[in-house]
């Protein structure tokens, strides 16, 4: 397990570039699985999760060729689908939560899914009914035996298009049910489909690749079936998750900085919810510049009551950022309540903010109110933990703005998700060691 040691008040000055977004990337890359021609991806992120997904193709048998630092081009001409049967497979497939969009690309193009239970964050629980409601109503059949740890398995001879209304708007969900519904027979139609710039990515590349999309953006998607794709090229946006975890490092640690290209029109609400938070932030072309500021006020309704932040499907406030605006809360003026409504153990974390000085009160699993320090008292380094990727960069925005050191052990959470990220801050001065 490693760690990073933090050296605490250190302020940021300069420019930082986003890399690729991870959630994006983890279906663009499963996708390339529906086409025996070359698909070329370029701004693909190095992250833990994004290579172990790689890898796994890899051993799928698809050609993976780097052709610059971070473009891939994937040739899956030839898939072998008895490594899905493989022990290696279960115990890589089951690393990380994206490889369960392989399920959608595999039924569609060889007619059968074999995906173990998958991985990803331990923050409640994190249920794929969504995903085999969608692939059953295409006319697949679906099975999950307990046995062997759970494995989920779905065939179909034939998929057909077919009209559903999905009980949640799952983001990987829709995703597997689009990438099967691209080549099943006839029309499909999903109503309240995800709609995230991840899916908006999704769709755009399989449209480019022959597919018969409609509806791109909204939560009714509309998918005429096409016999077989081909190949194509495609380029990740930068990761929202990583902006708005800048942007907030930035307030804690009284840094300036510029985040340069954005893509700003894909960060939908982010940008007014860290602005709600008092931060000033001001949009230069695509890039986003945050001044070094000494006190930053939480807004209230206009009624005068207390700021609420809390997390919604897409356009809503993605529940990746809260645990950021829970800590970036911590030392500005003011009291808000954070409602992660969608997850039901994401806020444990708070127990080690409270622990280095902040004031919060975790109100019960889903909520926790942070009463802002307004910089009259600096937090404590600590020794702490990461429990999942987005806590864990939260503890480090905490660290970071901390007097004295902090140590935060089991970093390889934030590595599923941020590419050289002590490199990265130490370039614009911080000072964190990787142990
Ligand atoms: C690899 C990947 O892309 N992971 C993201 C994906 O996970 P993932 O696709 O696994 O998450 P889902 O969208 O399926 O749902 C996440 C959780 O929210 C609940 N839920 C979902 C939709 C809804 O309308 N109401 C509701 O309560 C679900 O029951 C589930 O507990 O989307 C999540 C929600 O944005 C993000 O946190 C994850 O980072
Ligand atoms: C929860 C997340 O990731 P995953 O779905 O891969 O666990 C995340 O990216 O915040």
């Amino acid at each position: 397990m490693a760690s990073f040691k933090v050296t605490g008040s250190r302020q940021m000055k300069g420019e930082i570039i986003p890399q690729g977004a991870k959630n994006e990337a983890l279906q663009i890359l499963c996708a390339v699985v529906l086409t025996k021609e070359p698909v070329t991806i370029h701004n693909i992120p190095n992250i833990r999760d994004v290579n172990q997904l790689i890898d796994l193709l890899g051993d799928m048998g698809v050609r993976c060729t780097r052709m610059a630092e971070s473009s891939v081009k994937f040739d899956a001409s030839e898939v072998n689908l008895d490594y899905l049967n493989s022990e290696t497979y279960k115990r890589k497939a089951a690393a990380l939560r994206g490889s369960v969009m392989l399920l959608g690309p595999t039924l569609a193009r060889f007619k059968k899914g074999r995906i173990p239970s998958p991985g990803g964050d331990k923050i409640g629980r994190r249920r794929l009914d969504t995903h085999f409601y969608g692939f059953m109503k295409l006319g697949a059949k679906f099975n999950y035996s307990q046995e062997e740890g759970g494995i989920y398995e779905v065939d179909a001879s034939h998929l057909k298009g077919a009209y559903m209304l999905l009980d949640e708007a799952s983001v990987t969900g829709t995703a597997n049910i689009v990438m099967a519904a691209v080549l099943a027979e006839g029309t499909t139609t999903i109503y309240n489909a995800a709609c995230e710039p991840y899916l908006q990515q999704l769709c755009k590349m399989l449209n480019r690749m022959g597919a018969k999309i409609t509806g791109v953006g909204s939560n009714l998607l509309t998918i005429e079936g096409v016999e077989s794709l081909n190949g194509t090229e495609h380029t990740m946006l930068p990761d929202m998750i990583e902006i708005g975890s800048f942007i907030g490092m930035a307030a804690m640690t009284q840094s300036e900085i510029t985040i340069k290209n954005c893509s700003i029109p894909d960060l939908g609400i982010i940008p007014l919810v860290f602005q709600k938070l008092g931060i000033k932030l001001e949009i230069r072309g695509d890039d986003i510049y945050v001044p070094s500021q000494e006190h930053y006020e939480l807004e209230t309704f206009i009624d005068g009551s207390m700021l609420t932040v809390s997390d919604h499907p897409w356009p809503g406030f993605t529940p990746d950022l809260l645990s950021i605006v829970l800590v970036t809360a911590i030392q500005a003026k003011g009291t808000v309540l954070i409602h992660q409504k969608m997850f039901e153990s994401r806020l444990f974390f708070v127990d080690k903010l409270i622990e280095m000085g902040a004031q919060i009160i975790l109100c019960d699993p889903h909520r926790a109110t942070v009463v802002g320090l307004n910089r009259q008292q600096q937090l404590r380094g600590i020794r702490m933990t990461s429990p999942d990727i987005r806590a864990g960069v939260s503890l480090l925005i905490a660290a970071m703005s901390a007097k004295g050191t902090s140590i935060i052990e089991n970093i390889e959470q934030i590595d599923r998700g941020y590419q050289n990220i002590d490199t990265r801050l130490n370039a614009i001065g911080a000072e964190i060691v990787r142990l």
